[in-house]
C-alpha cells in the first residue's frame, strides 16, 4: 500500500476564502486539531503577508511538534527570510516557495520571460535551501503550463535542492484524465524525478478537485494538498477528508492510504466550520449532516435489514458516535469532565471550572445539553483570550411590539474597564441592538453581513449568529451563541470588535479621555 502524505493548507489557502478571517488564537486551535488528525504537513500561513500571519505561523511552529509546519513564500529573498524567522523553531523547518509557470501568468502577472522565470525559481530554491532542509517548490498554474517548459523548470529546481515538487491546478481547470496524464508525463520525462516527492494541489472551480487529486495519486503523486471542508480561494480546494476516506473505502482500487486518524475527521470539520464561519452543506460528502441519514422508505427498509445496502461509510469511521453520555442539569463534574475529554478538548482547571459553570447555567434553561451545544460552548471557551482588552456584554434589554418602535438598552464594560450604558431605537430589534452598540464602541463600526442558525435541533436549541463588520476600516468577523437570538446577535457584534482589539489595534482606539 503506498503511503500518501497529507499536506493541509486550511490555515493558508483555506484562509484565502472570501470573508474568512482567523485570529492567531483560532489558527492555533485549528493547528492543534490538525496535529491530532495526523496530517503530515500543515501550511500555517504566509509569513510575509502580514504581521498577524507571521506571529500566527511562528506560534504554531513553536507549539506543534507532531508534524511538519510550513509557510508560503514568493520566489524572493524577502519572503523567504520572513518564512525562516517564523519557522526556524519548528521540528523540521520546511518552506513552500512558489512561482507561476503558465504563459498567462508569466506574461501578464509576472511580466517575465520563461528564462527569467527559470532563473528566479532556481535562485529562490537555492536561497531557501541554505536554511531549510525541506524545500517544496510549486509551479503555480502548472496545469495550464507548457509541458516541455514544465519538465525543464522542474528538472532545474530539483537540481537546485527542492525536495517536493507540487503541480497545482490553480484555477480548477483540468479533468481527472488530463491531470493523470500530466503526472504520468512528468514521472516519465523529468530525469531526476526520483529525488523528490510529487504533490497535487487542486481547486474546485469545476467541482473536480477531489477526483483530480485521486487521479494524480493514481499517476505518481505521493502528497495530496487540500483543506478541511474544502474551504479556500474561490470555489475552494480539494476536501482532505473526502480524499482520505475515498482512499480508505476504495483501497482495493487506489492501493494507497493516508496516515490520518479518520475518527478525528468530524471533530476537525466542526471546529473549522465554527471558527471560519463557513457552514458545511448538509449534503456534503463525508461530513455533511445528511451523509448518514436515510429518508426514503425503500432505503430505510434496506438499511434496517442490512446497513451495507445503502451505507458505504460508517459514521464511526469519521468519529460520529451516538450520544453515550447524556448531560443535563443533574449531571456532575466527573461526567462533565469525561464528556469534555470525549469531545477532544483539553482545558486548564480554571477553564474547566468556568465551562462547568456555563454548562450548569445552560442546563437550567435547556432540558438536555447536546454534544453540539457543548462543542460550541467549549470552543468559545478555548479560543477566548483572557488577557486581551475587550468590550464585555453585561446586560441587554429589548422592547418590541408591533405598535412600538423597537428599543434596546445595553450595559457593557469597555476595554479600559469602565461601565458604559446606551440605548437606541431601530426598525427591528436587531437593528436597535446594533445601533446601540455602534454608539457604545469607539470608532466607526458598520455591519456588512449577518447570519443566524440554530445549534442542533428542537425549540430550545441555542442560537448562533455570525457577522461580518468593518471597524475603523478593518474587516472583521464575529460569532455569538446564546439561548436567545437577540443576545447572540449582540455577542456576535461585540466579538467582531474584540477580534480587532485582539489582533493588536487597541492603541488606535483608546477613548480620548484616557489618552
Ligand atoms: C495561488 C495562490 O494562492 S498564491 C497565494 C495568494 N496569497 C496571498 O496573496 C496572500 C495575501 N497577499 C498579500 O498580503 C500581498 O499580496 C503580499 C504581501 C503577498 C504582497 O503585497 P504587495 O507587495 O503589495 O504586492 P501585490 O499583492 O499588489 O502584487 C504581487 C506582486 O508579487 C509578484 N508575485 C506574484 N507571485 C510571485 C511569486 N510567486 N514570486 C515572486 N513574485 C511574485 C507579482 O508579480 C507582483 O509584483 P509587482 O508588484 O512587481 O507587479
Ligand atoms: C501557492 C500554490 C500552491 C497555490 O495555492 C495554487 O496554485 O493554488
Amino acid at each position: 500500500m503506498r503511503k500518501i502524505d497529507v499536506f493541509d493548507t486550511t490555515l493558508r489557502d483555506g484562509e484565502q476564502t472570501p470573508g474568512v478571517n482567523l485570529n492567531s488564537i483560532e489558527k492555533l486551535e485549528i493547528a492543534k486539531q490538525l496535529e491530532r488528525l495526523g496530517v503530515d504537513i500543515m501550511e500555517a500561513g504566509f509569513p510575509a503577508s502580514s504581521k498577524g500571519d507571521f506571529e500566527a505561523v511562528k506560534k504554531i511552529a513553536q507549539t506543534v511538534k507532531g508534524c511538519s509546519v510550513t509557510g508560503l513564500a514568493r520566489a524572493n529573498e524577502k519572503d523567504i527570510d520572513w518564512a525562516w524567522e517564523a519557522l526556524k523553531d519548528s521540528a523540521e523547518p520546511r518552506i513552500h516557495v512558489f512561482l507561476a509557470t503558465s504563459p498567462i501568468h508569466m506574461t501578464y502577472k509576472l511580466k517575465k520571460t520563461p528564462d527569467q522565470v527559470v532563473e528566479t525559481a532556481v535562485n529562490a530554491v537555492k536561497y531557501a535551501k541554505q536554511r531549510f532542509p525541506q524545500v517544496q517548490w510549486s509551479a503555480e498554474d502548472a496545469c495550464r503550463s507548457d509541458r516541455k517548459f514544465l519538465v525543464e523548470i522542474v528538472t532545474k529546481v530539483i537540481d537546485a535542492g527542492a525536495t517536493v515538487i507540487n503541480l497545482p491546478d490553480t484555477v480548477g481547470y483540468r479533468s481527472p484524465e488530463e491531470i493523470g496524464h500530466l503526472f504520468r508525463y512528468m514521472m516519465e520525462n523529468v530525469p531526476n524525478i526520483d529525488k523528490v516527492k510529487l504533490s497535487t494541489h487542486c481547486h474546485d472551480d469545476l467541482g473536480m478537485a477531489v477526483s483530480n487529486s485521486l487521479a494524480a495519486i493514481e499517476n505518481g503523486a505521493l502528497q495530496i494538498e487540500g483543506t478541511i471542508n474544502g474551504i479556500g480561494e474561490r470555489a475552494g480546494n480539494a476536501s482532505i477528508e473526502e480524499v482520505a476516506v475515498a482512499l480508505k473505502i476504495r483501497n482495493d482500487h487506489y492501493k494507497a492510504e493516508t496516515g490520518l486518524k479518520l475518527d478525528e475527521i468530524k471533530r476537525t470539520s466542526n471546529l473549522v466550520s465554527k471558527l471560519s464561519g463557513m457552514a458545511v452543506p448538509a449534503n456534503k460528502a463525508v461530513v455533511g449532516a445528511n451523509a448518514f441519514a436515510h429518508e426514503s422508505g425503500i432505503h430505510q427498509d434496506g438499511v434496517l435489514k442490512e446497513k451495507t445496502t445503502y451505507e458505504i461509510i460508517t459514521p464511526e469511521l469519521i468519529g460520529v458516535y451516538s450520544n453515550r453520555l447524556v448531560l443535563g442539569k443533574l449531571s456532575g463534574r466527573h461526567a462533565f469532565k469525561q464528556k469534555v475529554q470525549e469531545l477532544g478538548f483539553d482545558l486548564s482547571d480554571t477553564k474547566l471550572n468556568e465551562a462547568f459553570q456555563s454548562f450548569k447555567d445552560l442546563a437550567d434553561k435547556k432540558k438536555e445539553v447536546t454534544d453540539e451545544d457543548l462543542f460550541v460552548m467549549l470552543t468559545d471557551k478555548q479560543t477566548e483570550s483572557a488577557e486581551a482588552e475587550k468590550y464585555e456584554l453585561k446586560s441587554i434589554q429589548v422592547q418590541y411590539g408591533t405598535e412600538n418602535i423597537p428599543t434596546a438598552t445595553i450595559v457593557a464594560t469597555s476595554p479600559d474597564g469602565s461601565r458604559i450604558q446606551e440605548a437606541a431605537t431601530g426598525s427591528g430589534s436587531v437593528e436597535a441592538i446594533y445601533n446601540t452598540l455602534e454608539r457604545m464602541v469607539d470608532g466607526d463600526l458598520q455591519l456588512q453581513d449577518y447570519r443566524l442558525s440554530s445549534v442542533g435541533r428542537g425549540r430550545d436549541a441555542l442560537a448562533e449568529v455570525f457577522v461580518k463588520v468593518t471597524y475603523e476600516g478593518v474587516e472583521s468577523s464575529g460569532r455569538g451563541t446564546a439561548q436567545d437570538v437577540l443576545e447572540a446577535s449582540a455577542r456576535a457584534y461585540l466579538n467582531a470588535v474584540n477580534r480587532v482589539y485582539i489582533n493588536g489595534f487597541q492603541k488606535k482606539f483608546k477613548r480620548t479621555a484616557n489618552v
